[in-house]
């Protein structure tokens, strides 16, 4: 049981100094918990923005979300295309960031062997760790708790999965299949994953949830802010035979059912795709979130 992560080897040594010196972390108990935002106190040149330009702002986001859709991506595997809202989506990069700096906040986590995941991550609700890939409730690597999962946060992810049982009930099943198809899921776990421009995460399944959860194949729920994300699934742990789908900023991607236990990951990250309202209105740095919802 338990999700494997692959491990990255040892990392660049570019990586690690632009992780360490761009951080300004603080650090507690050795850890240094990494802020997704700017610096406030750096200068940022802004300008108000005139009534002209919000009102058009306004109607930009109006056919925003006329564009949003979604596509069946195989059993038991919908994704919600620009699903959250842009309001949610800095709302969870302001949660995420004041989070992120506090107790239990984003590390890189690794492996005894000394080779680090090419991410940074924060569990809510309960601690994954890398090398035993277990949930506990204190993680090895500081001795912290895991934050609490916001409430708003559950929501939207709940929200998420029975939207896409009306799509599916709309376009494919009958109403009483609909949830063996995408069982229901209440999160209890989230898992906050940060990539930088160069991040990336090897395929895996994930696996570490309790036997119920993954024998019910409840989902997982799984929201992108940020930089669009190169996604790789498929049956097997091979990165040739996976297909390929782009992740946008306000993505939901829900796998359960026959979908639960494919092996997925992320190649790469597009720089500099992100919506530029999560930089100007959230200070987010460039790179990209990844919650992912789960059920223990
Ligand atoms: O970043 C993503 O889209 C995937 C994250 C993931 O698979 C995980 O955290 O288990
Ligand atoms: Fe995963």
């Amino acid at each position: 049981m338990g999700f494997t992560y692959q491990q990255q080897g040892k990392p660049s040594p570019a990586r690690d100094v632009s992780s360490c010196t761009s951080a300004k972390p603080d650090l507690i108990q050795n850890v240094h918990y990494f802020d997704i935002c700017r610096d406030k106190s750096a200068p940022v040149v802004k300008l108000k923005p005139s009534l002209l330009e919000k009102n058009r702002e306004k109607r930009q986001e109006v056919e925003r979300r006329k564009g949003s859709s979604h596509r069946f991506l195989q059993t038991g595997m919908v994704l919600l295309e620009n699903h959250i809202i842009r309001s949610d989506q800095i709302k969870i990069v302001k949660k995420c960031r004041e989070l992120g700096i506090g107790l239990g906040g984003f590390y890189i986590p690794g492996y005894d062997s000394g080779s680090k995941l090419q991410l940074r991550m924060m569990c809510l609700g309960k601690n994954w760790e890398p090398q035993s890939k277990e949930y506990v409730d204190v993680r090895s690597v500081d001795g912290a708790k895991a934050p609490i999962i916001p409430e708003e946060f559950k929501k939207l992810a709940e929200e998420a999965i029975q939207y896409s049982h009306e799509l599916l009930i709309k376009e494919k099943y009958k109403i009483e299949n609909v949830k063996e198809i995408l069982p229901l899921m209440h999160p209890d776990i989230c898992i906050v994953n940060f990539y930088t421009q160069s991040g990336k995460l090897g395929l895996h399944q994930d696996r570490d949830e309790s036997p119920e959860s993954l024998h019910k194949r409840l989902p997982v729920v799984s929201f992108s802010i940020g930089d669009d994300a190169e996604f790789l699934y498929g049956d097997d742990r091979d990165v040739d035979k996976a297909k390929k789908v782009t992740l946008k900023s306000g993505d939901v991607l829900i796998f359960g059912g026959e979908s639960r236990h494919i092996f997925h990951g992320v190649s790469s990250i597009i720089p500099n795709s992100a919506p530029k309202y999560l930089s100007d209105d959230a200070n987010l740095r460039p790179g990209r979130i990844n919650l992912t919802f789960r059920q223990y």
